[in-house]
C-alpha cells in the first residue's frame, strides 16, 4: 500500500501541491487533471525522487524520507515520458539487464530475470535488437520491461500512450492489463479519457495541487467533464444517446443496445 498523507510540495517556494491524501494499492489508478496541476509532482513523491515539504509518504510502510530512491525503485518503478531517451545499451537484452545486474544478481539469474521480463511485455525475440531499432510501442514496452525487470510491486506509467499509433497503443494497453492481473498497482498518468474509460478501476482528478475528485471511474464520468476541462469519450456520449448507461468497451455497448 502507498499512502499520502497531507502532501505538500513547493519548487523554490512556490508551492504546487497543496495537501494531498491518498491511499494506492492493487489496482489502476489513472491520475488525471490539467498541464500543470501537479500529477507528475505527485507521481515523483511515490518513488522518492521528491520529498515532501509537508506531510509524508509511506510505501508499503517505508517513510520516503528515509529510503533512497535506489531502494525504493525495487517497490515502485517510474517509466519516463519519451522512454527512448533513457535506452543507452546497444542490445534490448543489455538494456533489460542493466537493473538486476545492479542488484548484484549472478549471470543466470539475471537471464532468467530478463527472459520472464520479455515475455511479460511481449518482447520475447528482440534480446539481440538495438533498443534505437524499435518501433515507438516495442520501445514504449522495453521502458516498461526495464523497470518490471527491478520486480517492483508498483508501477508508474507517464503517459504510456501518448504519439503511439493504434497497433503500439494496443500492445501498450494489452501489457497494462496484464501487469494488472500479475497483481502489480498501477498508477497511469494520462489525458486520454479513452485510455481512463478502457483501463482505469478508479481516477484521481487534480486541480491546481489539490485533488478535485476521487473514485470510482463510473462515477467520475458522471461528472461534468468539461467544467474540468476534460472530455468525454466518444463511446460514453453515443451510449448516452441510446440510454445504454455506463459502459466500457464498444462490445459492452452493443450488448446493452441488443437487449
Ligand atoms: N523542476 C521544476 N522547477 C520549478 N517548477 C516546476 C518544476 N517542475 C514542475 N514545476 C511546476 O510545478 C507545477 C506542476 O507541474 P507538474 O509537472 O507536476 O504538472 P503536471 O500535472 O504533471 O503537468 P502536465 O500535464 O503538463 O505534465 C507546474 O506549475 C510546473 O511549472
Amino acid at each position: 500500500m502507498i499512502r499520502v498523507e497531507n502532501l505538500h510540495f513547493a519548487y523554490n517556494g512556490r508551492e504546487v501541491l497543496r495537501g494531498i491524501d491518498l491511499v494506492f494499492g492493487e489496482e489502476i489508478l489513472a491520475l488525471v487533471g490539467p498541464n500543470g496541476s501537479g500529477k507528475t509532482t505527485l507521481a515523483k513523491h511515490l518513488n522518492g525522487l521528491l520529498k515532501p515539504t509537508r506531510g509524508r509518504v509511506l510505501v508499503d510502510g517505508m517513510d520516503t524520507r528515509e529510503h533512497t530512491v535506489a531502494e525504493l525503485s525495487r517497490k515502485v518503478g517510474y517509466v519516463f515520458q519519451n522512454p527512448e531517451h533513457m535506452f543507452f545499451e546497444e542490445t534490448v537484452f543489455k538494456e533489460v539487464a542493466f537493473g538486476p545486474k545492479n542488484l548484484g544478481l549472478d549471470d543466470s539469474e539475471v537471464e532468467e530475470r530478463v527472459r520472464w521480463t520479455l515475455g511479460a511485455v511481449g518482447l520475447e525475440g528482440f534480446e539481440e535488437r538495438t533498443p534505437y531499432s524499435l518501433s515507438g510501442g516495442e520501445k514504449q514496452r522495453l521502458a516498461i520491461a526495464c523497470v518490471l525487470a527491478m520486480r517492483p510491486k508498483y508501477l508508474i506509467l507517464d503517459e504510456p500512450t501518448t504519439g503511439l499509433d493504434w497497433k503500439a497503443e494496443r500492445s501498450v494497453v494489452e501489457t497494462i492489463k496484464s501487469l494488472r492481473e500479475d497483481g502489480h498497482g498501477i498508477l497511469l498518468i494520462t489525458h486520454d479519457m479513452d485510455l481512463v474509460l478502457e483501463l482505469a478501476e478508479r481516477v484521481v482528478l487534480l486541480e491546481n495541487g489539490k485533488k478535485a475528485f476521487d473514485g470510482p471511474v463510473e462515477e467520475f464520468f458522471s461528472l461534468d467533464l468539461e467544467r474540468h476541462g476534460l472530455e468525454m469519450p466518444e463511446l460514453l456520449v453515443l451510449a448516452e444517446k441510446l440510454g445504454a448507461g455506463f459502459v466500457r468497451s464498444v462490445e459492452e455497448l452493443a450488448g446493452r443496445v441488443r437487449q
